[in-house]
């Protein structure tokens, strides 16, 4: 088998091209055919025909309301001052009727049962207004006439669909039979959720749910989707998994080994049964995505999926939700779309049109996007994206400040009602997160750094920033850098934890270290966080305190960006001790010499601070139950937690 190091750029558009090509050579491109499913299973579904209405609803004159029917004209000339009396009788002129009976056949008109008095020992009821003929009566085929359109093909059945359907007369309805999708998860790395959940995972393992999404995709799109267990990286068995998959499929998806590695057999096992179209379209995330067919009556067509989860979900989204709609004979999908100021620089590599996951949220009156990670093998990325910013491929990317459209993944509602955070990041602010999606609001939070989230927050991007940066000269936390940083806008500190920062070293501390004059040391390594970041100026501060010039410091510029990527780094044996929080060296089970208290604020603007939209983050500050859960963590107190000072900076 030929390994194929070099992978074609090939357009978006021309790559989808060459795929509509080869359904519409093979008869393959028009919806699927009609099957007969009775209406408790039809919602979602999409018609195949349309719908006529063989019976009229109501299929008689019915009575709308509890009351009598009556004869309009009996009851003319009828006023508050002079009632009109209409004697009952099965032949008129006026009889009892519930809602919802036919109408005798003499009568026009119901006088619902509150408007009428019954008199003369109950042989006759008193009115005192007239009823205009038709008063209270559903005529015969008010709703639907017998022969008339209920739906048209090619219409998504919603749960009213099949009331009306039902109404009109049918049991059953005819709707596209629904394409079957075959996912074949490859790879010898990969154990399922299951196996990961019932014992400790060796290094190199990985947990496959990539299978996991793309059936929840299918599904969601109007297919059936059927997972075959993950086939290890061997040619001949990738091979039969795949012929066995054409047997029964639609469509089959593969996942991963569609690049350039040793053990990347799609792209070969999918030429040796067919053909392939594609292998490597200028998308990113997506890179090596393939195209291609398995031989046969019908051929079959066949995607290849980057096995990378971001690249697996956007492939789903890219190129199988189009050919879904196609055989169901619906318009593809399009998400709504809005307008957003975007909050950074971006750089994108031109020649790849690129998707960019971004956070939204609404800051004096305009939406903002920031980008979110951009690691094909991020999923939470995906979790948390508001929505996609496409990049076009000859662009090399946005400015901060330009305007950007951006596609939807949320509700603009849910996002209008975001209080969107940049700043230093700390576990607490998860935990606040989570008791604000309590009070029906949103907390997003972006990782910039505490002079980051101070410099978003005068920019308009952010409503609250959170920050603990120590002013050497005070001894103070953040005003001196709120005075720089926010000059000209009237703030509001709010008191958010006291916490322990401190040495994180491996567990029983084999270094013997104990505090800062011993990163000097020729035999430890230490790692640092980046610049801007509240941990690193502590770290400076302290050096200071002491004498020491951060030179003399091994390890000094070597940079991570969150307290957990520093125990990382010390766990894994690459570094001998970082400073952070105690949270995140319990987290990976190391050590933790506590050596500073410090000040974690939320920074605002006043006018956020006075305003609607960080009301649920304040009223969470007050509550008892949310200072309970903070204190009982490690390293953690709120003794002025909610505390507020202003400064006109
Ligand atoms: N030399 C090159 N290396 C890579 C290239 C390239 O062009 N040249 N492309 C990179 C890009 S871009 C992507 S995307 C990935 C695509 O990788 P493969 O499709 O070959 O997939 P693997 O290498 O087998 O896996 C990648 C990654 O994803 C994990 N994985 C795989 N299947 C699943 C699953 N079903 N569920 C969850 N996670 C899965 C796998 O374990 C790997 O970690 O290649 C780059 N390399
Ligand atoms: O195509 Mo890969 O998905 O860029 O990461």
């Amino acid at each position: 088998m030929q390994r194929r190091i070099y992978l074609d750029d090939i357009p978006l558009p021309e790559a989808r091209e060459r795929m509509s090509k080869f359904l519409r050579n093979n008869n393959l491109a028009g919806p699927l055919e009609a099957e007969k499913i009775p209406l408790s299973e039809a919602a979602g579904r999409i018609s195949a025909e349309p719908v006529w209405a063989s019976l009229s609803s109501p299929g008689y004159h019915a009575s709308a309301m509890d009351g009598y029917a009556v004869k309009s004209k009996e009851s003319s000339g009828a006023t508050e001052t002079s009632p009109v009396r209409i004697p009952l009788g099965p032949e008129g002129p006026a009889s009892y009727v519930d809602t919802g009976d036919p109408m005798p056949p003499w009568a026009d008109a119901v006088v619902m049962i509150e408007n009428a008095e019954l008199v003369d020992d109950d042989t006759a009821i008193e009115i005192r207004a007239a009823v205009a003929p038709w008063t209270s009566v559903r005529p015969m085929g008010e709703d639907l006439v017998a022969t008339e359109l209920v739906l048209p093909a090619n219409h998504c059945l919603s749960p009213v669909d099949l009331g009306a359907i039902a109404g009109s007369g049918h049991a059953t309805v005819s709707v596209r039979r629904k394409p079957v999708v075959v996912i074949i998860p490859t790879g010898t790395e990969l154990i399922s959720p299951e196996e990961a959940e019932s014992r400790a995972m060796k290094p190199g393992e990985i947990i496959e749910y990539n299978s996991l999404m793309l059936a929840a995709q299918v599904e969601s799109w109007g297919g059936e989707a059927r997972r075959y267990s993950t086939v290890i990286d061997d040619p001949e068995l990738i091979r039969r998994a795949l012929a066995r998959a054409a047997g029964e499929a639609d469509l089959v998806v593969m996942i991963a080994g569609s690049s350039a590695g040793s053990e990347d057999y799609s792209a070969s096992v999918i030429g040796d049964l067919g053909e392939v179209f594609v292998h490597g379209i200028a998308v990113k995330p997506g890179h090596p995505v393939i195209l291609g067919m398995v031989k046969g009556t019908p051929p079959v067509p066949v995607i290849g999926s980057p096995g990378y989860p971001v690249s697996c979900a956007l492939t789903g989204e890219i190129f199988i939700e189009p050919i879904l709609s196609q055989w169901l004979g619906r318009s593809g999908r399009q998400r709504p779309e809005t307008e957003a100021v975007m909050s950074r620089k971006l750089h994108s590599a031109a020649g790849a049109e690129e998707f960019v996951r971004v956070a939204l949220g609404e800051v004096d009156g305009k939406t903002v996007a920031a980008p979110l990670q951009r690691g094909a093998g991020v999923i939470s990325s995906l979790v948390k994206a508001d929505g996609i910013l496409r990049i076009p491929a000859l662009s090399e990317g946005v400015d901060a400040g330009e305007m950007v459209r951006v596609s939807l993944l949320r509700d603009p509602a849910e996002i209008r009602r975001t209080i969107v955070h940049i700043g230093s990041h700390d576990i607490c602010l998860d935990v606040l997160a989570q008791y604000i999606a309590g009070r029906s609001s949103r907390f997003t939070s972006s990782n910039a750094g505490s002079l980051g989230g101070l410099v978003a927050l005068k920019r308009g991007e952010a409503h609250v920033a959170g920050s603990h940066l120590l002013d050497p000269d005070t001894g103070n936390f953040n005003d001196s850098y709120i005075r720089r940083y926010l000059s000209g806008e009237k703030v509001a500190v709010i008191s958010f934890v006291h916490r322990e920062q401190g040495l994180i070293t491996a567990k029983g501390n084999p270094k013997g270290i104990r505090d800062f004059s011993d990163l000097t040391r020729e035999d430890l390594r230490y790692v640092n966080r980046q610049r801007g970041a509240g941990t690193r100026v502590l770290l400076d501060y302290n050096l200071e305190q002491l004498g020491i010039d951060p030179e003399q410091v091994p390890g000094y510029r070597r940079e991570e960006y969150t307290h957990l990527a520093v125990a990382a780094a010390v766990q894994s044996g690459a570094a001998d001790c970082g400073l952070g929080i105690a949270a995140a060296a319990m987290a990976l089970d190391l050590d933790f010499i506590p050596l500073a208290h410090e000040r974690y604020e939320l920074v605002t603007l006043e006018r956020f601070f006075e305003g609607p939209v960080l009301k649920p983050l304040l009223e969470v500050l007050e509550d008892q139950e949310f200072r309970k859960t903070v204190d009982s963590m490690a390293g953690y107190a709120t003794a002025d937690m909610g505390r507020v000072r202003k400064i006109e900076a």
